[in-house]
């Protein structure tokens, strides 16, 4: 069973011609509501492709806590473990327009998690085989969770997104780290490369499309991506998050894990939305044998 401590959330996408300005008013073009939160999506990413998932979180009372909670169930995602509080889901508003983007992330729901909670969870924890976490949390709440997988030696991957968040204090305790290149800057500089040989076989910098990069013990590792038809990369790194949970789990050896994880990212972004083009194991597979685009 893979645990995933994180954040659900809906998200609210609407797009537009121009982004209105200061005081402005403009029509758009689009809206719709779509469930994501890096928690919920690496969690459905890993559900797809067949592993046992279950999610610790927390949503609202609120209509869309009751439509996020049916959405990862219909996935195949335990939800026991998912709190209701009296406040408001965790929302992302988006809002696309010029070929950009431009959010606000209203955490509600998700930063109710308490480290007491956690803690009356922690034999959820010791029984997963892989814990994946991200940090749209409380960092104390990631902190904790952190600290039981370590003690207990179960294995944990954190996706340190956004990277604001993260402190190096996580570092000793997470199995795995995977940041995107510019969160690996973030966290380790502009020399982020020799960070990858300090953590060999730990960290992996995913690069687009290019793909990713680790460290192997005696060299650099560059898992090339697999060319895709892009609609829309949202989800891209949530979908190589959970593929890698899946594939460690299945103790893979390393580098498969992570081409694993890029050929699932790559069918992920030829669909719209995070979750939408999550892709099921055969697709996954097929890419890999080479039947590309
Ligand atoms: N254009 C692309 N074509 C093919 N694969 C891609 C593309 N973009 C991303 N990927 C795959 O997704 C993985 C994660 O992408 P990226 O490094 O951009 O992370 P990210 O910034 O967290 O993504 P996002 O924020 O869009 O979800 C890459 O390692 C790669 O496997
Ligand atoms: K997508």
């Amino acid at each position: 069973m893979i645990t995933v401590v994180g954040s659900i959330n809906m998200d609210l996408v609407v797009k537009t011609d121009n982004f209105p300005k200061q005081g402005e008013t403009t029509l758009g073009t689009l809206y719709t509501t779509v469930p994501g939160g890096k928690g919920a999506n690496q969690a459905v990413a890993a559900a797809r492709l067949g592993s046992a998932v279950q999610m610790i979180g927390a949503v609202g009372q609120d209509a869309f806590g009751t439509e996020l909670l049916a959405g990862l169930k219909n996935e195949g995602v335990l939800i026991d473990q998912v709190k209701r509080t009296d406040g408001t889901s965790g929302i992302a508003n988006i809002l696309l327009s010029e070929g950009d983007n431009r959010i606000i992330v209203v955490p509600g729901a998700n930063h109710s998690v308490t480290t007491e909670e956690i803690d009356a969870l922690a034999d959820q924890l010791v029984k997963s085989e892989l814990v994946i976490m991200q940090l749209e949390m409380p960092i104390s709440v990631v902190q904790r969770t952190l600290e039981i997988c370590h003690q207990n030696g179960v294995p944990s991957i954190l996706n340190p997104a956004p990277a604001s968040g993260f402190t190096t204090e996580m570092l000793p305790f997470c199995t795995y780290l995977t940041p995107n290149e510019t969160e690996a800057e973030e966290i380790f500089g502009e020399n982020w490369e020799k960070a990858l040989e300090e953590f060999s076989n730990r960290l992996v910098v995913t690069l687009g499309q290019k793909g990713a990069q680790f460290y192997d013990g005696e060299k650099h590792v560059l898992v090339e991506g697999f060319p895709a038809n892009v609609v829309d990369t949202t989800g891209a790194g949530d979908t190589f998050n959970g593929a890698l949970a899946t594939a460690l789990v299945e103790e893979k050896e390393f580098e498969w894990a992570v081409r694993f994880a890029n050929a699932a990212a790559s069918l992920s972004v030829e669909k719209f939305g995070a979750q939408g083009g999550m892709p099921e194991r055969t697709a996954v597979l097929e890419r890999m044998a080479g039947d590309r685009i």
